[in-house]
């Protein structure tokens, strides 16, 4: 059954009339949570941007969920507020706020055909029999699943009953979509499938989506917007691209994807050069940001190349990039590209290169080889100075 009393038509208008439906913005103005000694949620400020798909993503226990029961009004903020289109909820009840929600767990009325169970809300809110059939038939298209009304949630798959749980969320027009890993049951295949269909139904409708996930496949590839969140805050927040590009931070680095990281000192010209050891002095990134004079520098395996030792250079070089010997210590494919693991001398976690298969072509690297690892210093970033104890520790993979 579901946990979430369902906003009507009826309730939106009464209570929330300050809303405009389409794309609203939403704002949890310094609101924060703990329970008894825990301290679920620091005071935390945030903008949701109206018509977009917003993450919160973070490692379990982070406090992305109690944010979100929070914006759902199932949990009372013990600070703050919190403002949807402009109005303030912080008391306003549930089912009363203008919001759709759906679940990891179906949370579909059992006894209940799919047609009864999408149309549940519009029932409560007293709408004609004509239009409660025509929206349902609607909805049940939108989430293309137009032929299985009279059918009951036992005789779908978990995928189709997540449509399903979708499709009532959606049927009164609710201001905000709230989604609690609602793909977190389905297997890899089905979610994929999931993740596009949410989007394009998120997209067409131009709702304001708050998604918890923890994910972060599932964050970058769903979302205009990240919020990282870690140990009941927001880290840093921003566009997917910008989170996996540019993190800030080393936390931020290796919970999206895997990151190398190397102990940097700033030269005073704005380069970053390799503190010690293998490489000592080599420009590892560039970054004129005042701030400490030393600091751990970040890079993605997919921006760093690999080839024999002995090999010729194959990616264009211009004489600022960062070359070290290594020895490939580990290798596999996994089908779209090769995963390598390299040691270097001195250094205590191996780096870890991704390389399209196509780029290898030919190059034959195999375990136990003297290889050149490089990058561009332009494709590594500067840790903010509170990272610099991460020193040379192993990548996340
Ligand atoms: N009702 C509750 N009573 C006591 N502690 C709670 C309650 N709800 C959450 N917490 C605690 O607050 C912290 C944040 O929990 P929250 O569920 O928000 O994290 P999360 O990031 O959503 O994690 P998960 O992905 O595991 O759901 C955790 O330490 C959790 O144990």
């Amino acid at each position: 059954m579901t946990a979430f009393p369902i906003a009507t038509p009826t309730d939106r208008t009464a209570n929330c009339d300050a809303i405009d439906r389409k794309g609203v913005a939403v704002r949890l103005d310094g609101i924060s949570k703990r329970f008894r000694s825990v301290i679920a949620l620091r005071p935390t400020t945030l903008d949701i941007r109206p018509g977009r798909m917003t993450a919160l993503l973070g490692p379990s226990g982070c406090g992305k969920t109690t944010t979100l029961r929070m914006l759902a009004g199932l949990e009372a903020p013990d600070d703050g507020r919190i403002l949807i289109g402009g109005a303030d909820v912080t008391r306003v009840p549930p089912n009363k706020r203008g919001l759709g929600m759906v679940f990891q767990s179906y949370s579909l009325f059992p006894h209940m055909t799919v047609g009864e169970n999408v149309s549940f809300g519009l029932r409560m809110a007293g709408v004609g029999s004509d239009e409660i059939a025509a929206r349902t038939a609607e909805m049940l298209a939108m989430v293309r699943l137009p032929h299985v009304e009279s059918r009951y949630p036992s005789q779908l798959s978990g995928g189709q009953q997540q449509r399903v749980a979708l499709a009532r969320a959606l049927v009164t027009n609710p201001a905000v979509l709230l989604l609690d890993e609602p793909l977190a049951a389905l297997d890899r295949h089905l979610r994929e499938e999931m993740q596009f269909e949410l989007r394009r139904i998120q997209s067409d409708l131009q709702i304001t989506t708050v998604i918890v996930t923890h994910d972060q496949e599932e964050a970058l590839t769903m979302s205009d917007e990240i919020v990282v969140m870690n140990d009941g805050q927001v880290v840093q927040s921003g566009a997917p691209d910008d989170i996996y590009n540019k993190p800030q931070t080393r936390f931020v680095a290796e919970f999206l994807g895997t990151a190398n990281l190397f102990q940097g000192v700033k030269d005073g010209h704005g380069n970053v050069r390799i503190a010690s050891g293998v490489g000592e002095g080599a420009v590892l990134a560039h970054s004129s940001a005042p701030g400490a004079a030393a600091g751990t520098v970040a890079i993605r395996p997919e921006k760093m190349w690999l080839r024999l030792h002995d090999a010729p250079e194959t990616a264009p070089q211009d004489g600022t990039e960062v070359n070290l010997a290594g020895r490939v210590t580990g290798h596999v494919f996994r089908g779209n590209n090769h995963v390598f693991r390299v040691e270097i001398a001195g250094r205590e976690a191996p780096l870890v290169v991704y390389q399209q298969a196509k780029d290898l072509v030919g190059a034959g690297i195999e375990q136990g080889d003297m290889v050149t690892v490089g990058w561009h210093p332009q494709n590594a970033v500067l840790l903010a100075s509170e990272d610099t104890t991460s020193e040379q520790k192993g990548p996340s993979e």
